[in-house]
């Protein structure tokens, strides 16, 4: 079914954004000649992509269930339908959310990291990486919108973000919970952590592999607003519509200030990570810890 319409954005506000958030607020919806802004609803399997009624605004949301494990599959579709809303220069901001109840991603897919060959860890770990680098440096405004459990890789994925909502329900928890698994996390998983809540506050959450309530979320600053489960996603396009009304050259240029050493870090040793990741996980210590590991997730429900 072709879902495509076509709303025409006004060059000026194309040319000063800003006033395009005034614009909206004074109820201006005119078509008049401009920009053509694709309302057209894309994505693949396990990533969809749809503009939201504010121009400028998408809603990615990952459906790979269960959990939203970051399998190759989904890290390969999230990159690609990022790519794509970056090339359309229409889009300024993006909501990342998960189509799984109470998950928003469970992390890295377990079964990727087990009991493969070395051949394959490297391809995965590319992959990771590209995700990390490419939400990370991305120039959009990204904001997650965490409706669900959000561990390890998950909580990396939600760090990248320049915003995150957070559902205020006790039951999800956040964080980098590595050492909990036996493993360890990468140099670049930490310095997201530390850019986001601070050294010492890192050192703790990584060692001890906490996974932190929504409150503690909030007050560590791993996330930046508890709302309502239901008002998750609406809460995210309006911290987008706020953040729209900054001149997106100023804003970039200051977030690429801000993230592009720590990005370097990762971007100067990418091959190396990738060694130092295959000959880690590869340890039949390692394998044993994640087989265990997976099998206590298996028998939970038994
Ligand atoms: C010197 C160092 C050098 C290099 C270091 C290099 C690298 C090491 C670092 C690698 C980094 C890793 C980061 C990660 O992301 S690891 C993944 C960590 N993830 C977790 O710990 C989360 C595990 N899952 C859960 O806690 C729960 O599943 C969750 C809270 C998300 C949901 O709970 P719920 O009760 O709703 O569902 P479950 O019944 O538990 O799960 C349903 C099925 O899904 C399977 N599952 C869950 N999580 C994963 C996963 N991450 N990958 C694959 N599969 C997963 C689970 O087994 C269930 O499967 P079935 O029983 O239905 O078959």
């Amino acid at each position: 079914m072709a879902l495509t319409a076509v709303v025409r954005i006004p060059t000026r506000a194309l040319l000063r954004p800003w006033a395009r958030l005034r614009d909206s607020a004074l109820g201006w919806m005119e078509p008049v000649g401009g920009v053509e802004v694709s309302t057209q609803r894309f994505g693949s399997q396990r990533v969809l992509v749809e503009p939201a009624s504010a121009a400028g605004v998408a809603v990615m949301t990952f459906k790979n269930p269960p959990v939203n494990s970051l399998s190759l599959e989904l890290l390969t579709e999230l990159v690609i339908n990022l790519e794509k809303l970056e090339n359309d220069k229409t889009f300024r901001g993006v909501v990342l959310t998960s189509d799984c109840p109470g998950i928003f991603s469970a992390g890295l897919d377990l079964t990727e990291i087990c009991g493969r060959n070395p051949a394959h860890y490297a391809e995965y770990w590319k992959a990771v990486q590209e995700m990390w680098l490419r939400l990370y440096l991305s120039n959009l405004m990204l904001v997650a919108a965490i409706n669900g459990a959000c561990p390890a890789g998950g909580c990396l994925m939600s760090l990248t973000c320049d915003y995150r909502v957070m559902a205020d329900n006790p039951k999800y928890a956040i964080g980098l919970n590595e050492t909990l698994l036996g493993i360890v996390a990468p140099f670049w998983f930490k310095d997201t952590l530390v850019n986001t809540i601070g050294h010492r506050a890192s050192e703790r959450a990584l060692q001890l592999g906490l996974l932190f309530p929504p409150t503690e979320a909030l007050q560590v600053g791993m996330v930046d607003r508890l709302v309502p489960e239901d008002q998750v996603q609406s809460t995210a396009l309006s911290v987008l519509a706020q953040w729209m009304a900054i001149p997106d050259h100023a804003r970039q240029l200051t977030k690429n200030m801000m993230r592009k050493p720590t990005a370097d870090g990762l971007l100067k040793k990418r091959d190396e990570d990738i060694q130092n990741f295959v000959s880690f996980i590869s340890r039949d210590s390692i394998q044993k810890s994640l087989q265990m590991y997976l099998a206590k997730l298996r028998q939970k429900k038994g």
